[in-house]
This record gives structure tokens, C-alpha cells and sequence, in this order.
């Protein structure tokens, strides 16, 4: 018999989506039609029996004629197998089109056009979000199945009529759509910021403050539908994303306090200090607003590269306009409805949609910008030469090297070798990219890296896997290929390697030598080059040849050695004995070379989203004081 497939039902519209045992999906179903139903299981060998690919289903599972009724567009049913012999996403339901006949005159034929997708995984848990994107206080940031923009304090559904679909990396089906702004919402947005920004600058610090910690606040409420589009669009294992989410809540609230104390703060200074004056000239000086800063954060930390720069901007009296990344866009428009819950005056923050490839540049040359905050890859680089005069706050890639010499704790390097290199597959700009190993330990590190490889899981975000898809095919076809190099080039491979999708497993990769792509490129994904060096002087010289130079880490017992190492490595930080890492937020973190320009942390960013205004009291005559 021909199967049709059938797309798109969602499910119930008062329960827009529904997580469960499989039974009891019954009731959603019209059990008097004839209807056969066969469900694949998503392509993901390895999380499932093989042998269930194709096959349908157990009958005691979907038992008798289970097709649906009630269904709208722009939701998703989720199911949950109570099996886990059968530990399988219901990807797409066939259903027999004969039998689907007279169903079709009941409801819209495009609603049995599209598919019905079950993207997530069996687990035999309770779900896991409580409340979900786009509903309850988040419903008024969605128009149909597309998110709106935010602009002049309002969300707002494109002139353009277009959208931009966002792929579920683990299922690399459509799941969420923003908006395509156009020019004009550009223009428009950045009028309204300029004006909102006059305003903001009169407000006081202290309310400034106040409702930022409002909107840390909202945030940290509302973390669930925001960690599920963090699951959903960059594949983020769960708990991480619950703690991407509750980490922006704390940066939030850390920079309003760390604002108060340090925007309080200028100099005075007197100008007989300096050769030929006396002191009849006194210096008042003091942080002030930038005034319009574009924020562009990546798409591995949508909402806290976002937030780590949207707080530090309104606490010093600007006012932001959001570009997200587009994986991870509707994880960032939720964040900025609780900005807008929070109360901040209308035009103040407003986020753009659309693709970076297509409104970045008019983004970025805007003539209302007064400063650029960027996280991501070699495009800020790119920025860094159109942008006009305006600050440029700049963190870029990086390929973290990690020295391991002879007398260090290699148990300790190990867990960090692979924390370090392998949490969020990789997708980290401070992840380890390279190990240097000392060649007389580096068959005993190598040996103790791979047993704890061994260990990770692999699989979906839902389940909280170690190693989940990577952001596009795009990205996993870039990894394969300095995977294909490093094979062809004669490099050891400590494991087979092995991708389904943009899922890749994790990959430990010896023996690598300066020929080879994978010793000086970022994979951002789950491979790891090792390099064997003779002198700790080799580790030092390939980390300081190579563009990038965001962090680096060295493992020693000997606290000497390690500080000459990291005084001759160049890189904007140096780890001893820990992998390297951005947080905590409040550290200072910045890239040297091609790694990026200015500096990140909490008061840093402050500092860098300010400029100095001094006042000069020049008096008639020099004045001192007596004591
Ligand atoms: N140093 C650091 O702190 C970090 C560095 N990174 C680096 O970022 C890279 C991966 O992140 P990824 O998001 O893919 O990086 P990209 O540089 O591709 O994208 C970053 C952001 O820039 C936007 N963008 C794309 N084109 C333009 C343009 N012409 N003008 C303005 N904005 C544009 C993207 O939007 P859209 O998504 O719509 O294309 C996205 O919001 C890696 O190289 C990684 O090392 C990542 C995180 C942190
Ligand atoms: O973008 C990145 O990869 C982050 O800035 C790294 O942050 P983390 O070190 O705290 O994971």
C-alpha cells in the first residue's frame, strides 16, 4: 500500500502541546477511521534499535485506527514511548491517503499536506518544561507559526512578509521561523533607540539598576521555555541550557550592582601635577553613554552573550539594538520580553530579525551606532573594516591550546582534556582545540583521555546527551573535512569516526603535525587534535603561530614553570591547571590578535560601553588647599 505523508497537525489548541505515554495520545484521535499509521523512527542509530527503523509500530501502541482530529497549525506533539527497547523519536507519521478521504472534506487540505512531527525523543520521564516557547506571557511575541520582532516597545510582524526558518540541528526540520526585517524597521528601530537613549541617560542610576534586576528576575522565572528553544534551536543538552538561562538571570543582576558602584565613580584631577601649571585648573571627569550599541552575539550562548552585553549598555545609559543569531533567535526574543515585562521605556532595547548574511552590513554601517558588541567567527572580522568610527567590542574564535608537560597530574589534565574539549560538542569559543602534549607522558594522557571519551553520551539535547548534533550540516561538513585531511595526512584516529546528520561522536585525533588543517583551524564541533612536543618551548611556539589567541591552559605542578608559560604565551588568558573558560562573568576576557579586540567581563564591558567626558573649572588665579 502507498503511504502518504502527512504533515504538520500540532495537537490540541487549549493544550498546545502534549507530552506523555503514547496511549494517551487515543483520545486525540478519531477512532473511527480506517486509518493505518506507520512510524520511522528518527535516524539516529545508536539511541535506537536498528532493527525498529522502518517498521511500524507496535499496534498495542498506537492501537486500533489512530489518526487525529482537532489539529492546528504551528504547534507540536510531542510523544513519549513508554518503551525503552523502543527508545525512538516519532519523526513522520504515514497515513493510507484513501482512508484519509473523508477526514479531508472536515479540514484544511494543507493542514494534512504538511507533516505531523514528532521530533522528540522516547524517554520514559516526565517533561521536562513546565510551561513552552511561545505561550502563556510569551504568546504575544508569536503571529501564526512565526516570531514577531520587537521594536519601539511592541512586537511587531514584518512589512516584509517574509520569514527565516530555523533548523532543529538533531532533527534538521523547521522549527521555529522569525521575522525578515527590512531596511526601513532598521531605520525606524534606530530612530526610536536614539531618542529612547536621551531619556534613558537622565534616568537614575539607582532605577536603572532596579529594572535590570526586575528583568534578572523575569528571566530566571521564565528560564524553562527559554532553555527549550535553547534545546530546540542549537541543540543544547537541557541542563545546560537551564544554566545558560539562570547564569544571564546572575550577569544581569551582577552588572546592576557593579554599575551602581562603578558608574558612580569619575576622577578629579588638578593641574599643577603636570611641568608649567599651577593649580587653577580642575578636572572633572566622568563614564557617560555611548548611545546606541548594536549587540550580535553567536549562536552557542544566544541568551547570555546576548544579556552579557544588552545589561552592561543600559546600566551605563545607552540603548541596544539586538541582532540574534538566527539559531537561537527565538531562545534571545523570549529573553527580550522579559526586558519588556520588566518595564524598560519603549524604544530603549529592540531586537532585529533576519539573516546576518543578508541585513548584517546595513546593520553594522548604520550611521545610528555608536558602538559594536560582536561574539562570533571571522565575520568581526569582516565588521571590524566596515564599521565606521565607533568602539568595536570584538570576542572571535579561538583555538585554546592546551600544554601538558611531564611532571603534571594527568588525571586532572585528562578530565579537563575532555571537559574542556568535548562539553557542548565542542561549540565553545574556549574550548580546548589543541592538546601539546610532552612526548614521554602523551601515551598515558592519550590513554586516559579516551577512557573518559568512552563515557560520554551521544544522542538527542532532551536527553541531556554529552554530545548532541552540531548548530548545521553546514558546520558538521566542515568538521568532516578536517577529519578527512587530518585521516588522509596519516594522523591516528583513537576512535572510529562516525556521524549521522550533524550528529558526529567524539573524536580524538593523534599524532596530529603542523601539515595538518586540524592543528591550527577551530573544528567547533567534537574533535581533538593532539600534537606530541619534545620541550614545553614547542607547545609555546605553536600556540603563539597561530591567529587565533583567545585562551590557553597549561598542566604542571610546578607554579614556577607555569607562570613562564604563561607569561610566553600570548593569548588573552592563560589557565593554570584548569581548561580554559570565560566565566565566572566578572573575569576580565578578551582575545589578542584575531581572537577579538577590547575586553569582556562585567566591568569591563561596562567600561568599554562608556567614553570619558571631563569638565574643567579653570579658576582665575591657582588655588591650593592649606591642610
Ligand atoms: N570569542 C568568543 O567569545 C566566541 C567566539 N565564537 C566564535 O564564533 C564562531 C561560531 O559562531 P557563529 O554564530 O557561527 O559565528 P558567526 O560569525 O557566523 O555569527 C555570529 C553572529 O553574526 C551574525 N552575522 C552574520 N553575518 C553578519 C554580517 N555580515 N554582519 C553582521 N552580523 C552578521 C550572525 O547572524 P546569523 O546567525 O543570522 O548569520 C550571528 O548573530 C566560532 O568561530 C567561534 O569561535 C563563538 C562564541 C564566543
Ligand atoms: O562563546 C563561548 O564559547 C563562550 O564565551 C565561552 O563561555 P564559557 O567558557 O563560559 O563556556
Amino acid at each position: 500500500m502507498a503511504y502518504k505523508q502527512v504533515k504538520h497537525m500540532g495537537c490540541l489548541k487549549q493544550k498546545n502541546c502534549f507530552e506523555g505515554d503514547i496511549k494517551n495520545l487515543r483520545p486525540f484521535f478519531d477512532q473511527s477511521m480506517d486509518y493505518k499509521v506507520l512510524a520511522r523512527p528518527t535516524p539516529m542509530p545508536g539511541l535506537i534499535n536498528d532493527s525498529a527503523l522502518g517498521k511500524p509500530l507496535p499496534q498495542r501502541l498506537f492501537p486500533s485506527a489512530p489518526p487525529f482530529r482537532k489539529f492546528c497549525s504551528g504547534t507540536t506533539l510531542r510523544c513519549m514511548l513508554p518503551e525503552r527497547s523502543l527508545d525512538v523519536a516519532l519523526q513522520t507519521v504515514y497515513v493510507d491517503p484513501s482512508s484519509v478521504k473523508e477526514r479531508h472534506r472536515s479540514h484544511r487540505s494543507e493542514d494534512l499536506e504538511e507533516s505531523l512531527l514528532l521530533p522528540f525523543p522516547a524517554a520514559t520521564r516526565r517533561p521536562r518544561f513546565a510551561s513552552m516557547a511561545g505561550t502563556g506571557v510569551f504568546q504575544e511575541i508569536l503571529d501564526g507559526d512565526v516570531y514577531k520582532y520587537y521594536a519601539d516597545g511592541e512586537w511587531k510582524t514584518s512589512s516584509s512578509g517574509k520569514s527565516v526558518s530555523i533548523l532543529n540541528p538533531a532533527t534538521r526540520q523547521v522549527q521555529y521561523k522569525v521575522q525578515a526585517c527590512t531596511q526601513e524597521e532598521v531605520n525606524k528601530i534606530f530612530e526610536s533607540a536614539k531618542a529612547a537613549q536621551k531619556l534613558w541617560a537622565k534616568v537614575p542610576l539607582w532605577k536603572r539598576a532596579e529594572a535590570l534586576h526586575k528583568a534578572a528576575a523575569l528571566l530566571k522565572e521564565h528560564k524553562a521555555p527559554m532553555a527549550e528553544c535553547l534545546v530546540k534551536e542549537v541543540a543544547k543538552p537541557a541542563k545546560d541550557a537551564v544554566s545558560e538561562v539562570v547564569r544571564s538571570g546572575d550577569l544581569i543582576s551582577y552588572t546592576a550592582e557593579e554599575g551602581v558602584r562603578i558608574l558612580s565613580e569619575g576622577k578629579f584631577l588638578v593641574s599643577d601635577s603636570f611641568p608649567g601649571n599651577e593649580r587653577n585648573k580642575l578636572c572633572l571627569s566622568s563614564k557617560i553613554p555611548l548611545g546606541v550599541v548594536l549587540a550580535i552575539p553567536p549562536f552557542n550562548y544566544p541568551v547570555n552573550l546576548a544579556v552579557s552585553k544588552i545589561s552592561p549598555a543600559l546600566i551605563a545609559g545607552n540603548a541596544v539594538v539586538l541582532k540574534p543569531p538566527t539559531q537561537g533567535a527565538v531562545a534571545g526574543l523570549h529573553m527580550v520580553h522579559c526586558f519588556h515585562l520588566a518595564g524598560f521605556p519603549k524604544g530603549l532595547l529592540s531586537c532585529v530579525t533576519g539573516k546576518g548574511s543578508e541585513i548584517g552590513d546595513f546593520l553594522t554601517m548604520h550611521p545610528g551606532v555608536n558602538c559594536i558588541s560582536f561574539t562570533g567567527g571571522d565575520t568581526g572580522i569582516a565588521i571590524s573594516k566596515k564599521a565606521s568610527m565607533v568602539p568595536l567590542q570584538m570576542e572571535l574564535g579561538g583555538k585554546d591550546a592546551c600544554i601538558v608537560l611531564e611532571d603534571a597530574d594527568l588525571d586532572l589534565a585528562a578530565a579537563n582534556v575532555v571537559k574542556g574539549g568535548y562539553s557542548y560538542s565542542g561549540q565553545r569559543c574556549t574550548a580546548v582545540k589543541v592538546v601539546l602534549a610532552i612526548e614521554s607522558i602523551a601515551d598515558e594522557l592519550v590513554s586516559k583521555v579516551n577512557a573518559k571519551i568512552a563515557k560520554l553520551t551521544v544522542g538527542l539535547p532532551e536527553n541531556n546527551a554529552d554530545i548532541t548534533a552540531v548548530v548545521s550540516e553546514s558546520s558538521a561538513n566542515f568538521i568532516e573535512g578536517l577529519v578527512e585531511d587530518a585521516k588522509e595526512k596519516g594522523a591516528t584516529f583513537c576512535q572510529e569516526y562516525r556521524r549521522e546528520g550533524n550528529l558526529i561522536w567524539p573524536l580524538l585525533v593523534d599524532h596530529v603535525r603542523p601539515g595538518m588543517r586540524l592543528a591550527w583551524e577551530e573544528p567547533f564541533g567534537p574533535v581533538l587534535p593532539v600534537i606530541r612536543i619534545s620541550t614545553a618551548e614547542e607547545g609555546i611556539h605553536h600556540c603563539n603561530a597561530n591567529n587565533f589567541a583567545l585562551q590557553g591552559c597549561v598542566f604542571t605542578r610546578d607554579i614556577n614553570k607555569a607562570i613562564l608559560i604563561s607569561n610566553a604565551m600570548e593569548t588573552g588568558t592563560v589557565q593554570i591547571n584548569s581548561a580554559p573558560a570565560r566565566g565566572p562573568d566578572h573575569f576580565p576576557f578578551q582575545g589578542l590578535r584575531d581572537s577579538g579586540i577590547g575586553s569582556q567581563g562585567i566591568t569591563n564591558s561596562i567600561n568599554m560601553m562608556t567614553k570619558v567626558k571631563s569638565t574643567v573649572i579653570n579658576l582665575p588665579f591657582p588655588s591650593y588647599t592649606m591642610g
